[in-house]
């Protein structure tokens, strides 16, 4: 993604040797440990409803370049996730050609999994990325589309979302939470209070990442009785970003939004179909006099606001008030209760390929939603600072904001 100040890429397949992320515009001097990258990336591994994988498989991060004895060298930061289970897909997965015969039986091991690790993957799966990746890259089966299309990939925007993260952190004070507010037909109360970046702990422990433990409770029973039924769910996830300057984005051009960036950020994740900044929906149903959030005081650069339905954004630029974003999760694609498809390998009637699953990503959801906010902020933060340093992106934030101050002061 190529933002105002930064840009990040992200390569490798989903049982390939590893992902790789580069991203570059990063100012040095940011304390960065491999620590705080790996801390992220097991975060995003937590959560009730996930399948096999995530118990047996580990992230192994190495960091190749831009950070030096814990801090950022300005240079492009760029990361490597090697994936454990590499040896079982060496053969599946190889960059150089392989004798066919060998992608038939499988590393000797003659277990029946393994083989049909290796077969073709005609009957694509209604929802995921199968059928328009075949016909449009005129592939032989699903395997060259799956591997690419799998959020698998997250992982490495995870790890980029950590560096951005401690930038916002480091620069302004920007801290981030993410939380779970819908499981299928299981929702956070209307009224549960919202959670702050304190909270961050608290929710990782939660099996669902959700505030309120009945509604947790009710989440995990939700998801127990889709995976006994052969089925998978969807939901809603929502990250707040606390302490954005106003200021962030601008109205000027529609690409420069930061609405319009956060948008296109989320709608950037696996399996997310719908984006909502602040109350967008619900304030659509509301006449103007009960839609807006009225300004009651402005005083050396604080603002005080009789409510915020707005999450933080007018006109596509921040408003000072926490950001808030949500973002809708689709039910998983691969159902085991298989849906109908056709066998690409015939043109027959049949039902989508399926291996194994999860039942619910949502709660990772949420952490990968929290990273693509965090790039998208760190870029908007920078597009307003500049700076090749903390210390001059730092001093700059605070020059325009004792301006900001200075205009509000009577
Ligand atoms: C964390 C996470 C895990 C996912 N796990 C699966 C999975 O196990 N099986 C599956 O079919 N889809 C899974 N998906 C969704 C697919 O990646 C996604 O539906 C697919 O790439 C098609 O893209 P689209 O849904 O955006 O159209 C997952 C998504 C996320 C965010
Ligand atoms: C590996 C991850 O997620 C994967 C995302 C995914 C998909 O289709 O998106 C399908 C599943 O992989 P597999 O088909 O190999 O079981 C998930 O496990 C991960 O998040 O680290």
């Amino acid at each position: 993604m190529i933002g105002v100040m930064l840009r990040w890429m992200t390569a490798g397949e989903s049982h390939g040797e590893a992902l790789t992320a580069m991203i570059d515009g990063v100012p040095a001097g940011i304390e960065m440990t491999s620590e705080m990258i790996r801390a992220a990336l097991a975060r995003r591994r937590l959560g009730h409803g996930r399948g096999a994988r995530q118990a047996f498989e580990r992230d192994e991060l190495r960091v190749l370049g831009g950070i030096r004895h814990g801090r950022t060298l300005g240079s492009p930061i760029s990361l490597l996730i090697g994936n454990s289970e590499w040896p079982k897909w060496s053969t599946v997965m190889s960059p150089d050609p392989v004798d066919p015969a060998e992608l038939l039986i499988d590393a000797g091991t003659g277990d029946e999994r393994e083989i049909a690790r290796n077969r073709p993957l005609t009957k694509p799966r209604p929802g995921h990325a199968d059928l328009p990746g075949i016909l449009k890259y005129d592939l032989p089966d699903a395997r060259g589309v799956l591997e690419r299309a799998s959020a698998r990939e997250t992982a490495a925007r995870v790890a980029l979302g950590a560096v951005a993260e401690a930038l916002l952190e480091q620069i302004a004070g920007i801290r981030l939470v993410s939380h779970v507010v819908r499981i299928g037909t299981v929702a956070l109360p209307e009224d549960a209070p919202a959670p702050g970046p304190a909270d961050g702990e608290r929710l990782d422990a939660d099996p669902v990442r959700c505030t309120d433990p009945a509604t947790s409770a009710a989440m995990v029973a939700h998801i127990d009785a889709a995976k006994k039924a052969g089925d998978t769910l969807g939901g809603v996830v929502e990250v707040i970003a606390e302490g954005v300057p106003v200021g962030l984005g601008s109205h000027v051009a529609a690409d420069r939004r930061l609405d319009a960036r956060l948008a296109a950020a989320l709608m950037g994740i696996q399996a997310v179909k719908g984006v909502e900044i602040g109350e967008g929906f619900a304030q659509a149903a509301l006449p103007g006099s009960q839609a807006h959030d009225e300004i009651l005081s402005v005083d050396q650069g604080r603002i005080e606001r009789a409510s915020n339905r707005a999450g933080g954004i007018e006109g596509g630029i921040s408003n000072g008030s926490p950001l808030r974003v949500r973002a809708a999760y689709k039910p998983i694609s691969t159902v085991p209760r298989a849906l109908r498809t056709i066998d690409l390998a015939t043109g027959q009637e049949a039902t989508g390929l399926h291996q194994r699953s999860d039942t619910c990503a949502v709660v990772p959801g949420a952490v990968i939603a929290q990273a693509m906010v965090a790039l998208v902020l760190a870029d908007a933060l920078l597009d307003k600072t500049g700076g090749d340093s903390l210390p001059e992106s730092r001093r700059n934030l605070e020059a325009y904001l004792a301006r900001t101050a200075a205009r509000t002061q009577w």
